[in-house]
């Protein structure tokens, strides 16, 4: 059964959630980006990011797998749980970190090298496969699923950036999934890709849903409905609402979201 809100969930007899961000804030130097926000994700949700440039969408997805450490003036208040642990405790291993919560960039940006060993790269770093047949079975499945197998199969050995545009992107999104993620962060996946690549992303995060916990950064409010099962709205650092996206869209319960999504501003 469909809860009716994202509260509830945390309220009940819903899963617990896969990540749960308490009172975050996030300063650059002296500025404030994110102020106390609190959130709750999914496994098996899609959660969208939207709202105006510049209200920190970015900056708070970043927090959730520690990509704001290699941002010097970056600092973050608060505490982020995956499955109830806090990622910022000071005995965690941040390059594991990355490979639970796994991300996906604005721009693909494959390694200059195979297709093969752009997926093959994260699995023997993690020690995940320790022989070759392990590692060539690792690189199919993550290339099935991620819907470019049979595009490559034949060509495994060619550089990944060679690959059009859509392609690299669904090459990055085999490489998060080939060290066995529990959580996939997507900075604005498709702003990069045309009508029929971004199509095809959506479709393929649609699959992945099933598996993952996904949360997606979108300009696009049509993306979010079409892709996301949970959409929270961003204004100005703070979180303004968060819910079932068709809630959101249909019958939001603040007027700045309800501003946004009729396009009054941003
Ligand atoms: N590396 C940085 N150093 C200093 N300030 C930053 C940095 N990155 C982001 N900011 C500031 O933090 C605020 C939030 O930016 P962020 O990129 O997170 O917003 P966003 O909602 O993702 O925007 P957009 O939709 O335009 O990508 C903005 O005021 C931005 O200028």
């Amino acid at each position: 059964m469909e809860p009716n809100t994202a509260e509830a969930e945390t309220a009940g007899d819903a899963p617990s959630p896969k990540i749960s961000a308490r009172d975050v804030s996030v300063y650059y130097g002296e500025k404030k980006a994110i102020d106390n926000v609190s959130i709750d994700v999914f496994t098996r949700y899609v959660t969208a990011f939207i709202g105006p440039s510049g209200c920190g969408k970015s900056t708070f997805l970043r927090t959730l797998n520690r990509m704001n450490d290699t941002i010097s003036s970056a600092r973050v208040d608060g505490e982020i749980l995956l499955d109830g642990e806090d990622i910022y405790r000071s005995k965690m291993d941040v390059v594991q970190l990355r490979a639970r919560v796994g991300m996906v960039f604005q721009k693909p940006n494959p390694f200059p090298k195979s297709i093969y060993e752009n997926i093959a790269y994260g699995p023997r770093i993690h020690g995940i496969s320790s022989t070759k047949s392990e590692l060539d079975g690792i690189v199919e499945q993550s290339l099935q699923r991620a819907g470019l197998w049979n595009e490559v199969k034949d060509r495994l050995n060619d550089s990944g950036t060679a690959l059009s545009g859509g392609q690299q992107q669904r090459l990055c999104i085999a490489r998060a999934i080939a060290v066995d993620p529990e959580v996939i962060l997507m900075d604005e996946p498709c702003s990069a890709l045309d009508p029929i690549a971004t199509a095809r992303i959506e479709e393929l995060i649609d699959e992945l849903r099933g598996r993952y916990a996904i949360v997606i950064v979108t300009h696009s409010m049509q993306q979010a409905a079409r892709v996301s099962q949970r959409t929270a709205f961003f204004h100005m650092g703070n979180l303004v609402e968060y819910g079932k996206t068709s809630d959101i869209f249909t019958n939001p319960r603040e007027e700045r979201t309800k501003d946004y999504i009729t396009g009054r501003y941003g």
